[in-house]
């Protein structure tokens, strides 16, 4: 009997990360018959659903199997470590665990794919009784091997490489970014980037709150007390916190390196964090250590009290005795440092209603985009934990820092954010300075950064345009300001802290800095990081060819900063479903084989671009649907329809949004892709191999900034490049361009609407905007030209069918010749004020420029 393709795959799929057909085949019955054989459920994110199961079911059984010796092993901890059984596990550090991150998300109704984490469900329901929520965050200490959050919480040793990755990706699914980022980031940003355990959407709301990715943990055999010298001299007097009942000017903890914890007030709340061999003192930001209300101690508990805490592995002091919310902070000797929050608000919201993880998470991040005006489209507020961390962490083992203030560093970073605001163009309390997060920019301008920094997470990281490499060292080291852009706007990137009393962590962006000297004015000690770009490659390497840049007209040395990325990357809530299971078999060609176009027959991705393919042989366009596309470009009026509430004017709020102005319906492409059956190098995948014609970014001599052209000679129907920016939602792209209308930005912000007209009402996550002002490839350089550009815009379908999500690829209109420069109509109708994109006087020279034409009117 022959088996089910789709069984087939799944076996196939997971024998990729590891899974032998035997383990997979019961957990896939299991799993069929739980979702009623809804397939699509099973494979939908590859397989994720299943590859879950199975880690569930591998872990279920090795715990079967290693009960009986756990228990044991726990009663003898008991009266070392009161920690609550959750943590346990992470702990055992003679029994290798299997185990997944403690946070796990619940898949279906039946199938229980709970934590199988003992006493999980007791800690939660003991925190939430008490209206406490904690929140964990830990860093392993230096030296350690960092890896993403939920590796911290496993042995290593357990499973194969492939499914470590698989756990990777997993937690970044939790985060709002879309799988095509997944897949961009694939081979770089995957592996380095930060993971955030974080809840599913599909947990319940009534959990615990808990993602203790991995504690501090003792080693076997860990190191004795530092000795006192050490202590002494820098470490001990930065302890964050005395513990309650020690002499307020001792400076040092009785056997332990500088740590800090602070704890809620309920004692109900409070947890063991105790190890034997570590020593914390604690104490709250900002808020007086209490006395202890706890007799408890002798026991190991965790409250910090007098003398009989001080041979406890932990101490933590009672703090803020009425608020309602607290922070813990606790490092231990081996330099992990650990955050928790803990709220309690049982008091006075007797609905009180546990948010999940995710909501919370997006909270925060949405008002620290908004109202910090964070850059960082990826900022995370488990990141900007981390940095906390990593402060601590680096503060407490720097013997020559100063030792006051750790906390007040922490306190400092934050509130430097608060300065972020009127960043990007508005206005901060130091001038035009922008500070931004130093995971925006790279480690290793953090003055904390250390051996084991924390992994980058944002795809600019693998290229910030201009301003350090990720070692960090300059590449372009004379030069001294960068200059940019049709407005000559400047841009110096500074490193605010370097010396040990500057407030770590953030990398000042000062703007329209003229002079070195300017620099200077900043702060007291800054170290100015010179930025550069990479004037051989813009793209740095990114690009299948080098980019280069060349200025022959005048001394403006370098375009405007951006962060180069190659591909598009969502922003923060745009809705783009890629995953395989979407595309049906109807919107690829399955059957196919070898390349598509040369096949006499045009496969079933042509359906899109009427039953024959876009492109020639050759990898051109088609002369008749090159001709199509551009009409419609240059004849708009007539190619317009009109949605029914269109999401650009609801994205403006008001009960009654204004009509419909028109989109532009397009001809679509659509290229084969991977769930296709011809090969890579098929024919029509022309768009998707990238830039493929030597391209060069040039400054103008006719006034319009930066230009693009293309150093070899073009034939008509030649593919040039992708338009690569952030996809926003229009309402996001609204916001932000609000927020930022004081800012000279250059770049043109691009409406992916060719198909609304082809469905209902387009719901505000569909409608989405490409925007590469921050975050863009090279075509950021491409200007305007009026009505006869040489290059045209197509959308092109690669890797989603629903044609909500499209590439936006530039091909030429007519054969160009080397050095001539690139351009594009960007639809402007100058006629209109509000629609001149920042308003700029055209300078196409077109004798059809439109600008030119409404001047006479
Ligand atoms: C997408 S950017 C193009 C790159 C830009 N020239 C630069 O230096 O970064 C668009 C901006 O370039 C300038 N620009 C583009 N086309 C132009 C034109 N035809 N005439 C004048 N300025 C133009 C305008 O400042 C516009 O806001």
């Amino acid at each position: 009997m022959t088996m089910n393709p789709r069984v087939a795959m799944a076996f196939s799929a997971m024998k990729e990360i590891g899974f032998s057909d035997k383990k997979v085949k019961p957990v896939l019955k299991n799993l069929l018959r739980v979702y009623d054989k809804n397939w699509e459920l099973i494979e939908d994110e590859n397989y994720r659903v299943l590859a879950d199961a199975i880690l569930d079911y591998q872990e279920e059984h090795k715990e079967d199997v290693e009960k009986p010796k756990r228990k044991k092993k726990e009663v003898v901890e008991s009266h070392e470590d009161l920690e609550p059984p959750r943590l346990k596990r992470l702990r055992q550090d003679d029994q290798p665990s299997p185990s997944p991150p403690l946070v796990r998300r619940q898949k279906g109704p039946n199938f229980d794919l709970t934590p199988k984490v003992e006493g999980i469900e007791s800690y939660g329901q003991g925190i939430s009784g008490h209206g406490a929520v904690p929140l964990n965050v830990c860093m392993p200490g230096r030296n350690e091997l960092l890896l993403p959050y939920e590796d911290c919480s496993r042995d290593e040793t357990e499973e194969p490489p492939a499914q470590l990755q698989l756990r990777r990706k997993r937690s970044e699914h939790a985060q709002p970014v879309s799988p095509h980022i997944n897949f961009e980031d694939k081979g770089r940003g995957s592996l380095l980037a930060p993971t955030i355990c974080k809840r599913s959407e599909r947990e319940t709301p009534t959990a615990p709150f808990v993602v203790c990715l991995k504690e501090p943990k003792t080693e076997p055999g860990i190191e004795p007390l530092p000795p006192k010298e050490k202590l002494a001299s820098g470490a001990q007097t930065k302890v964050l916190v005395k513990p309650k009942t020690e002499p307020s000017n001792d400076g040092f903890q009785p056997s332990g390196v500088p740590a800090a914890a602070a704890h809620p007030p309920n004692p109900d709340c409070r947890r063991t964090q105790g190890h034997k061999d570590q020593n914390v003192s604690s104490r709250r930001h900002g808020v007086e250590a209490l006395p202890s209300r706890d007799a408890d101690v002798e026991n190991g508990s965790l409250v910090g009290s007098g003398t009989s805490s001080k041979n406890r592995g932990l101490e933590l002091a009672d703090v803020a005795e009425a608020t309602r919310a607290s922070v813990e902070l606790a490092s231990s000797n081996s330099g992990e440092v650990k955050i928790s929050l803990s709220c309690n608000y049982s008091s006075g919201q007797p609905n009180f209603r546990l948010p999940s993880m995710d909501e919370v998470f997006k909270m925060v991040e949405d008002k620290c985009l908004k109202s910090y005006k964070i850059i960082d489209p990826n900022f995370s507020l488990m990141n900007l934990m981390k940095e906390m961390c990593q402060c601590i962490s680096d503060r407490a083992s720097d013997s020559t820092d100063d030792n006051q203030g750790t906390l007040m560093h922490i306190t400092t970073n934050l509130d430097l954010q608060n300065n972020m605001r009127n960043s990007l163009g508005a206005r901060s309390d130091s001038e035009d300075s922008i500070l931004i997060p130093p995971t925006s920019i790279d480690r290793s301008l953090s003055s904390h950064s250390s051996a084991e920094v924390i992994e980058p997470h944002t795809p600019q990281r693998l290229a910030l345009n201009g301003v350090v490499d990720l070692q960090g060292t300059v590449i372009h080291p004379n030069e001294e300001v960068l200059s940019g852009g049709a407005n000559g706007r400047d841009m110096v990137v500074e490193q605010t802290d370097v010396g040990s009393s500057s407030p770590s962590g953030f990398v000042r962006v000062r703007q329209e800095i003229s002079t070195p000297d300017d620099i200077g004015s900043v702060d007291d000690t800054p170290v100015v990081v010179r930025p550069s770009h990479d004037v051989n490659d813009i793209s740095k390497g990114q690009e299948n060819l080098p980019i280069a840049t060349v200025n022959e007209v005048s001394s403006a040395p370098y375009p405007p900063l951006f962060y180069y990325i190659s591909k598009n990357t969502i922003f923060r809530s745009a809705h783009v479903n890629c995953s395989l299971s979407r595309i049906g078999d109807e919107d690829c060609c399955i059957n196919c084989f070898g390349d598509c176009v040369s096949s006499s027959i045009p496969c079933a991705c042509a359906r899109v671009t009427g039953g024959d393919f876009a492109y020639t042989l050759d990898g051109l366009l088609k002369e008749n649907f090159l001709e199509e596309c551009i009409s419609v470009n240059r004849d708009p009026q007539n190619h317009l329809f009109y949605c029914k509430s269109c999401p650009l004017e609801r994205c403006k709020g008001g009960d009654m949004p204004d009509p419909c102005k028109g989109h532009l319906m397009r001809k679509f492409i659509k290229e084969c892709w991977s769930k296709c059956g011809c090969n890579k190098h098929c024919g029509n995948r022309v768009v998707q191999r990238g830039i493929s014609c030597n391209l060069q970014v040039f400054l103008t001599a006719e006034g319009k900034g930066w230009g693009l052209r293309t150093l070899t000679d073009l034939p008509r129907g030649s593919f040039v490049c992708e338009y690569v920016g952030e996809i926003l939602t229009s309402k996001e792209l609204y916001e932000r361009n609000k927020e930022i209308t004081d800012v000279d930005v250059q770049t043109s912000n691009v409406l992916l609407d060719a198909a609304w007209g082809s469905g209902d009402v387009v719901k505000d996550k569909d409608a989405l905007c490409l925007d590469p002002t921050f975050y863009g490839n090279v075509a950021r350089f491409i200007n305007h030209r009026c009505f006869d550009a040489n290059l045209v815009e197509i959308p092109v379908e690669v890797e989603s069918p629903n044609h909500r999500y499209y590439h936006l690829a530039f091909f030429t209109t007519r054969d160009v010749q080397a050095l001539e420069e690139l351009t594009w109509d960007y639809g402007i109708d100058f006629s209109n004020s509000s629609d001149t994109v920042k308003g700029f006087r055209c300078c196409c020279r077109s004798k059809d420029c439109r600008d030119v034409k409404c001047q006479y009117i």
